[in-house]
């Protein structure tokens, strides 16, 4: 399969859709079902799930009770199988079913000119505008048995899972409209048995409100069932005797909304997605109450019948149904994204809160570069310092010019301290800094401009010397400035160094959010006027750790030319983390984010100027020094790290929270997986 096929990557393309039905003709309308899925096949869809009874229509009354009606239902199966024969999609179907001598509400599989089963409704509702045990018999319990169509045999039951064997963990499950309005719906026991996609065939007649009703229990299904679950209402053409109706259709996975079709729409809708079948494994198996709920629940899947069927997704580009975030920690959306940062905001103010108060320290000791991290921990302290009445001058800032800090960024940290009316000191560890590089023989201490990781580490590590000893001068706490993305990266001096403080407000927050956080605070004007500035001219700063002396009109040591873009290494540093995704995944959903800057969505407020793209070449570059510091190289910086808040969902380093991992392991699995799978130029195969 070519690299850029979703079919590669765990993906598959899935529908839910609405009809426009006529009354009482079965012939017709299955012509129609059979269009709209030969539609759908040449898009790459694998499944597609039609409305409730869609075959005969659901409004009809006593007409489900004729038998030329119910002739003309089997005969519409058989033809509309006849035509799926080389079609892709697997087919939900609603059809009136006569079983025995009762007849069912069933969703009928039908793939590639075979009727792979049907699925008789759970739970029918016979209340207020719902008159369904008039005509049907409730399908629950009914396990095991055979129903006679005018093919021939198939199985039929509540029992019954369409398997593909070509898609690993595509397992299908249908349920009936109702039957997601119960405590207890059918999808329940069958997602521990292993279905991962469910779809619910539905004639749901619109009243006001309903709609929000539906995507509730929907989202919610979908969310508590890890599974992917495709609603699909009767709209057009169902009859408006006493009642209307709006064809709502949509797609949820693991309880986010991917895509919802046009409600009230005449003609053919179809809500389209590709659906992530390695996400729902990954989710249910790390979500280990997923097993126990299985077990406790006596779900046992040898006890479902496994159809299986070859799907034969195709293997080319068919390109990508789904929103991938650029920044997977910084939503898009600008009402998610304002709460995230409201959250993300106060979860650092109220941990350090605690934090002051449980330890009764009524002084923070800060040290001020005027780059990022320091910024954000020092906003979060003042806003700390005010919700416990100590007074701005509880802070106690130190910027330490060293051989490589510029004028700007000493500057940006003075102008912000003043304006933040903390107490502001100035500590120049350069002497120091040259006693310990000559104490130590180090050709720096003769003269000699040698800047090696010794001589950016002593100045780092007399920074947190410094810090530590005024702490305890001032019984203060060592307020810690590292993010999340240097941690992942081992960007930090160990031990005697900015890895290590008394707690670490910034520990959970990427480097990606925490800019997004500062423009945030400037957009929302927390704070004065002179503080806002200040945070635009940090903001506006390249990023760099300033160890190393810049020349005369030399750039300065930047930090994402020498570990990588952070946009790309938070990108997969959330993939790795949350999902536990291959690399040549993280590298296609990377590719999809990234490889076009016209495409997709940037996050509110995000200057236009930085609006870039990455191509594939630069993805896997940057991936694998990620991986190698990831997997290899820091995690023993991580095993030793500060106490600090968790922050986002897409998880956290602790090693006593989400991230426990040997010191001394190797990369060498995720760095051979990207070089087998990912090509080494854009578009071609590995
Ligand atoms: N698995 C393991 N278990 C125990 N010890 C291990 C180890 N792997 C290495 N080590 C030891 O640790 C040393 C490496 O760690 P370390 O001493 O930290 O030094 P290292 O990671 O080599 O250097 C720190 C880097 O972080 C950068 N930095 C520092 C400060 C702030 C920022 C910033 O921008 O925020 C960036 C700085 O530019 C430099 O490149 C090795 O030389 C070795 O002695
Ligand atoms: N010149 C300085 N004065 C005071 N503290 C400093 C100075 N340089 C670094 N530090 C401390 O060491 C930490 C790590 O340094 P670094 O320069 O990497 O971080 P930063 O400037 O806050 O943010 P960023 O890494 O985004 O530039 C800082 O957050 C700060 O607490
Ligand atoms: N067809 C159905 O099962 C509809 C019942 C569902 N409770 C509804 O109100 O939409």
């Amino acid at each position: 399969m070519e690299f850029r096929s979703i079919y590669r990557h765990g993906f598959a393309r899935v529908a839910a859709c609405t009809v426009p039905v006529v009354l009482g003709d079965p012939d017709r309308n299955a012509a129609v079902v059979a269009d709209v899925a030969a539609d759908l096949g040449a898009r790459g869809v694998a499944l597609a799930v039609f409305p409730e009874l869609g075959l005969s229509g659901y409004a009809i009354d006593d007409l489900r009770q004729q038998d030329a009606l119910l002739d003309a239902v089997e005969i519409a199966i058989e033809a509309l199988a006849e035509r799926s024969r080389d079609i892709l999609p697997l087919l939900l179907v609603g059809a009136p079913l006569r079983h025995h001598d009762a007849l069912f509400n069933a969703a009928v599989a039908i793939h590639r000119g075979r009727v792979l089963g049907v699925v008789p409704k759970s739970f029918l509702p016979n209340y207020r505008e719902f008159y369904e045990q008039r005509h049907f018999s409730p399908g629950v319990g009914r396990r095991g048995e055979l129903i006679r169509l005018r093919s021939g045999e198939v199985p039929f039951g509540t029992d019954l899972l369409f398997e593909a064997e070509d898609l690993p963990g595509f397992v299908v499950a249908a349920e009936i409209c109702e039957d997601v309005w119960v405590p207890m719906p059918p999808s329940g026991a069958a997602v521990l048995a292993g279905a991962t996609v469910v779809g619910n065939l539905s004639a749901s007649n619109i009243t006001v409100g309903k709609a929000d009703t539906r995507r509730l229990l929907c989202q919610a299904q979908s969310g508590r069932s890890i599974c992917a679950y495709l609603y699909a209402a009767a709209g057009e053409g169902e009859s408006t005797t006493d009642l209307a109706w709006d064809g709502q259709a949509f797609v949820f996975e693991n309880g986010t909304l991917l895509r919802a079709t046009e409600r009230f729409p005449t003609g053919v809708r179809a809500a389209v997605a590709d659906i992530d079948l390695d996400l729902l494994r990954q989710e249910r198996m790390r979500t280990t109450s997923f097993e126990q709920n299985r077990a406790a629940a006596g779900v046992l899947p040898a006890e479902y019948r496994h159809v299986r069927f070859r799907s034969g997704p195709p293997d080319g580009d068919i390109g990508f149904e789904r929103r991938v975030e650029r920044f997977p920690f910084v939503p898009s959306d600008p009402s998610r994204l304002e709460q995230d940062c409201f959250e993300a905001y106060n979860i650092q103010v109220a941990a350090l809160v605690q934090r002051l108060r449980a330890t009764g320290t009524r002084r923070m000791v800060i040290g001020i570069s005027g780059g990022l991290d320091s910024t954000q921990a020092l906003i979060v302290a003042a806003r700390a310092a005010d919700e416990l009445q100590l007074g701005r001058e509880a802070i106690l800032g130190y910027t330490m010019p060293g051989f490589g800090t510029s004028a700007g960024t000493r500057s940006n940290a003075h102008a912000l301290m003043d304006a933040l009316g903390i107490r502001a000191s100035e500590l120049d560890i350069r002497p120091t800094a040259a006693l310990m590089l000559e104490n130590m023989d180090h050709p720096f201490g003769r003269g000699e401009p040698v800047y090696d990781v010794t001589f950016e580490n002593v100045q780092a590590g007399l920074r947190t010397d410094y810090l530590f000893r005024l702490a305890n001068q001032n019984d203060a706490i060592v307020i810690g400035t590292g993010d999340l993305s240097e941690l992942a990266l081992g960007w930090c001096t160990y031990g005697v160094g900015d890895q290590m403080s008394h707690y670490n407000v910034n520990a959970g927050l990427p480097k990606t959010l925490i800019q997004h956080l500062i423009r945030w605070v400037i957009s929302s004007n927390r704070f004065d006027r002179p503080v806002l500035d200040t945070l635009q001219a940090i903001l506006d700063t390249e990023i760099s750790p300033e160890l190393v002396p810049a020349a005369e009109g030399e750039v300065l040591q930047s930090t994402e030319n020498k570990i990588g873009p952070y946009a790309l290494q938070d990108f997969t540093l959330f993939h790795l983390l949350r999902f536990g995704f291959r690399p040549s995944k993280v590298a296609f959903l990377a590719l999809q984010a990234w490889e076009d800057a016209e495409r997709g969505f940037w996050p509110p407020g995000f200057p236009q100027a930085r609006r870039r793209s990455y191509d594939l070449d630069e993805i896997r570059h940057w991936m694998t020094v990620f991986l190698r510091r990831f997997f290899q190289f820091s995690q023993f910086k991580r095993s030793a790290m500060p106490n600090g808040p968790k922050i986002s969902d897409g998880g956290a380093l602790s090693p006593r929270g989400d991230w426990r991992a040997p010191s001394d392991g190797s990369a060498r699995a995720w760095l051979e997986e990207l070089e087998r799978e990912v090509p080494r130029a854009a578009g071609g195969s590995a």
